[in-house]
């Protein structure tokens, strides 16, 4: 693809040089190749103006940023207001606005987005309609799967993948960063769906009201004729659908029934099967779902509301979530032997956790052993709350290592250690799969085990038992026998 820099400007209102070819964008110069336009960043690590000479050495032919530069460069340099911004906007046109050749289905909330995205992206496959997934496990256009390295790509990656994408629907996740980070941009969802929202990213919003605000701009970005799909299961949903009426932005609630919903949870059960009890302008329905827990009711609930938007009748949208197997790591139970139950999740919130457990808690007879860590350099500050949560409701507590991201390990078990003083049923054991083997060892026929925080995810530190993920130091301890 090429573009003048004039015609990349044109949508900033800046002008440019029209004989300047651009043949790509980019925000890392070490990535940069001749042609390229390079956009500087003041970044949360390091700052991209600092690498404005490294990027023309290597072929960049225009610079963006957001600071005076003292001296004067080889190549234009244009200032703008705010770098990400013009990533944002820049990316969507050197692309051709490609969002527009798609149905745009933008997820955001705490908790439930790669479950709601699964869910909605298996209906509309179901049903031979084309669609892409964009998430925290995988980035599937065309049909074909990318690794994810973020649950929202950056602006680049993302215009990308949408202007490759030959699909008719787009159902994507939209994380906080991305949204505060103008990795999307600009009237680009047909459907912007809210699940909740609760503690989390505090280390970087600040705040709940900053974190809201975040998540509220995707509403922002709606098309003209977009519709918001909000959770109110949460009390921040009351707030978020309150204040788009207000702004005139049409939007339907799912969660608790207030009265003249067209579609509404009439009643549910969460055991021994999932159940929901819809009302779907005046005719009941009865769908069973196959995966677990409460939070499940509402994320097939969205779901069921955002594909009877889109166009699908009941009958689709039924057969769509009842034939829904799973999504990686959440909630997963693996095999085990001696009538106990293991299960994998992928919770790493307060709110995430609770229903994870109280899903586990229904699940068991017996005893629930409870086993997980802290990633570092995560919000630090919902770390005692989980450790409560855990305690209030499992019966045995084990804490243990979840990736570091090149921090010091003996500062976070010290951590864990200080966590763990004020409660009896609490053990640390350093080694996470350590930490499995021995729980293992103590299951008991009616008894469960649940492991949460990294789900289906490699573990990025090295361990005793040289296995990949919770999931495999299951299947080779029980395999080899391995126990203590
Ligand atoms: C805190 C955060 O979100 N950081 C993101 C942000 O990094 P940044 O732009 O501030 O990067 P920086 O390292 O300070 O560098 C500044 C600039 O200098 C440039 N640079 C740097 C070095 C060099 O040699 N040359 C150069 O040009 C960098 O490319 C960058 O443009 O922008 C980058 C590009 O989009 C992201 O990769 C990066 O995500 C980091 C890796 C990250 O871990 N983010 C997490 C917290 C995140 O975004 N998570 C959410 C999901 C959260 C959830 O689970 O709900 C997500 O959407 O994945
Ligand atoms: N609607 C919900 N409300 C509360 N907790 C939920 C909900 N849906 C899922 N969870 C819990 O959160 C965990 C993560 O679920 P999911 O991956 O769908 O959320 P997410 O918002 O995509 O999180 P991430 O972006 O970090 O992947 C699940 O394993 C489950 O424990």
């Amino acid at each position: 693809m090429n573009k003048t820099l004039n015609e990349l400007l044109h949508p900033l209102n800046m002008q440019g040089d029209a004989n300047i070819n651009i043949t790509g964008i980019q925000f890392d110069s070490r990535k940069i190749t001749a042609g390229i336009l390079f956009v500087a960043i003041s970044g949360y690590e390091s700052d991209g103006h600092k690498f404005i000479h490294s990027a023309i050495q290597n072929g960049a032919v225009a610079i963006i940023g957001e600071k005076d530069l003292q001296e004067k460069l080889s190549v234009p340099y244009v200032r703008v207001r705010d770098s990400r911004e013009a990533l944002s906007i820049l990316a969507n046109h050197f692309y051709d606005k490609p969002h527009s050749k798609h149905k745009m289905i933008g997820i955001t909330g705490t908790n439930g987005k790669t479950t709601t995205s699964y869910l909605i992206h298996h209906i509309l496959n179901h049903h031979g309609k084309s669609a892409d997934r964009l998430g925290t496990v995988e980035y599937v256009i065309n049909g074909n799967m990318r690794e994810s390295s973020l649950t929202t790509p950056d602006a680049i990656l993302l215009q990308q993948m949408l202007h490759e994408s030959e699909d008719e629907y787009v159902v994507m996740e939209v994380s906080s960063h991305g949204l505060d980070q103008y990795r999307v941009h600009g009237p680009m969802f047909d459907y912007a769906v809210f699940t909740n929202l609760s503690h989390e990213h505090l280390d970087y919003h600040k705040d709940l009201e900053g974190y809201y605000l975040a998540k509220k701009r995707l509403f922002r970005c709606l098309k003209n004729e977009g519709k918001g799909i909000v959770g109110t299961y949460s009390s921040w949903g009351d707030r978020l659908q309150e204040e788009l009426a207000e702004e005139l932005i049409p939007s339907l609630s799912f969660g608790q029934t207030k009265g003249g919903e067209s579609i509404y949870l009439k009643s549910y059960q969460t055991f021994p099967d999932v159940k929901l009890v819809i009302d779907d302008n005046g005719e009941e329905h009865i769908i069973k779902l196959n995966i677990q827990g409460e939070h499940n009711v509402y994320n097939a609930l969205g779901s069921y509301i955002c594909a009877r938007e889109i166009g699908l009748s009941p009958k689709e949208v039924i057969e769509g979530l009842e034939t829904f197997e799973a999504v990686p790591g959440r909630f997963e139970e693996v095999s085990i032997e001696n009538g106990a139950k293991a299960f994998i999740d992928y919770a790493h919130t307060p709110d995430g956790l609770q229903y994870a457990l109280k899903t586990a808690k229904e699940c068991i007879e017996r005893n629930l052993y409870h086993i997980f860590g802290f990633r570092a350099k995560r919000d630090p500050f919902k770390r005692a709350i989980m450790v409560e949560v855990s305690q209030n409701i499992s019966d045995f507590v084990f804490l243990t290592l979840d990736d570091l991201n090149g921090t010091d390990k003996a500062l976070m078990l010290a951590e864990l250690r200080e966590l763990s003083k004020p409660y009896e049923n609490i053990v640390v054991i350093d080694d996470r799969t350590e930490a499995i083997a021995y729980v293992l060892s103590l299951l008991k026929n009616g008894d469960g085990m649940i492991i949460t925080g990294k789900g289906p995810e490699n573990y990025a530190e090295e361990y005793r038992y040289k296995t990949r993920n919770d999931k495999e130091t299951i299947l080779e301890i029980m395999q080899e026998k391995l126990l203590f």
